[in-house]
């Protein structure tokens, strides 16, 4: 029995869009789909009763902060997961490769696994495949993700082909290692950089494992928005079609709509959650910095085409006296916004491929916030 099922709906006439349904042991949901960060298992400070309010239906969490803090073992006695967080939706966890390569100063990367340091304490530390797993496992996620090396961009041709071999055999070990097939789902994560026969190969290597949906990584890690564009052109064609397809780290508006035209079913990113703790918020116009002194007077919601809690009960004004403060509500209060900004898009990109005009609102939407700008 598989844990993770994915249903294609419909195809967008106008795009490669496409409309699904996943299901998972902790509840289903519509695809193209956005999914809030929660590292440290808080989306922060957002309560669960918030991500239910907000209509959030799956929540990310990581197994390298994990494993430092609190430790798997005390998450596992806790029940999982979801009890120790008391969060009952769905909970995808990323598998560590990539915190470890972005978080940690010295690592050496070898067959086995990757040494790094710890990069809270600078002990030294081992993550392996079967660790990586070890630690899914106590945490008890609906979708864990194999471990992966995500090589930096750019990357010479001949790096990026041994990683990508690695991360094939790496991936070979984390099915192995995984203890409960019936319970938990496992994606494989594409690599390859943007050399094409990469992508094909690395795409090749885990369909051949028949894992039960697909991240595309190695991307939104600096390169241009046209390569990552171009890399997912190439790619999601040799994806299966009846798998969720997931697109790891990315979270701006245009490239949600972007990766949703080229057939991405789930996004990720901690960039809502992060730049509303300094103050930026999205809107319907463009990014808006409510600490800038030109809303002290202005008494308007965040957004005046936004109907969530903040923007129905809190003005400009108000919120950055709270942030010029730093007052914690003021974090709330800009993190619920831009949290339920980008679940209403993925809401309206679903809306958009039902009616088959996701070229067209790509094109109002771009022009409204203001991407088509020189
Ligand atoms: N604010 C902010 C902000 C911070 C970081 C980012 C970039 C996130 N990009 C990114 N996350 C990733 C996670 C990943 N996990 C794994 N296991 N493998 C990846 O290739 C991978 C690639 C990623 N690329 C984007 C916005
Ligand atoms: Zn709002």
């Amino acid at each position: 029995m598989q844990p993770i099922k994915y249903e294609l709906i419909k195809t967008c006439k106008q795009t490669g869009a496409r409309l699904g349904r996943v299901t998972t042991p902790h509840g289903s949901f519509e695809t193209p789909i956005f999914m809030p960060v929660g590292t440290l298992a808080t989306v922060k400070t957002m309560s669960p009763e918030d991500l239910h309010d907000m209509n959030a239906k799956i929540i990310l969490s990581n197994t390298y902060h994990l494993w430092l803090r609190p430790g798997e073992e005390i998450i596992r006695e806790a029940g999982g997961l979801h009890k120790f967080m008391n969060w009952d939706g769905a909970i995808l966890t990323d598998s560590g490769g990539f915190q470890v390569f972005s978080l940690s100063d010295m690592r050496e990367i070898e067959e086995e696994g990757v040494h790094f340091r710890n990069h809270l304490s600078g002990e030294k530390l081992f993550l392996t495949p079967e660790k990586a797993m070890h630690i899914q496992n106590a945490l008890s996620s609906d979708i864990m993700m194999a471990f992966d090396e995500c090589p930096p961009y750019p990357a010479s041709y001949e790096y990026m082909k041994n990683s990508v071999e690695r991360t094939s055999r790496w991936a070979e070990r984390c099915l192995q290692a995984h203890e409960r097939k019936d319970v938990q789902g496992l994606f494989g994560i594409v690599q390859g950089g943007e050399y094409e026969d990469l992508r094909k190969q690395s795409a090749a290597d885990l369909t051949s494992l028949d894992f039960p949906g697909y991240a595309v990584g190695g991307l939104s890690v600096g390169e241009p928005k046209e390569v990552m564009n171009r890399v997912l052109d190439f790619t999601t064609p040799h994806l299966p079609t009846n798998k969720p397809r997931y697109l790891m780290g990315v979270g701006s508006p245009d490239s949600l709509i972007d990766g949703a035209i080229r057939g991405i079913d789930m996004f990720d990113c901690v960039l809502p959650t992060r730049i509303a703790r300094n103050g930026t918020c999205m809107t319907s116009e463009g990014r808006l910095v409510i600490r800038n002194a030109k809303y002290a007077r202005d008494f308007r919601p965040i957004d005046e085409h936004c109907d969530c809690y903040a923007c129905k009960n809190y003005s400009r004004a108000y919120i950055r006296h709270l942030m010029k403060c730093n007052e914690t509500f003021g974090f709330r209060l800009t993190t619920y916004h831009n949290l339920y900004f980008l679940l209403k898009l993925m809401e309206q990109v679903r809306e958009a491929i039902k009616e088959d005009r996701l070229g067209d609102f790509r094109e109002a939407f771009f022009e409204q916030y203001g991407f088509n700008k020189p």
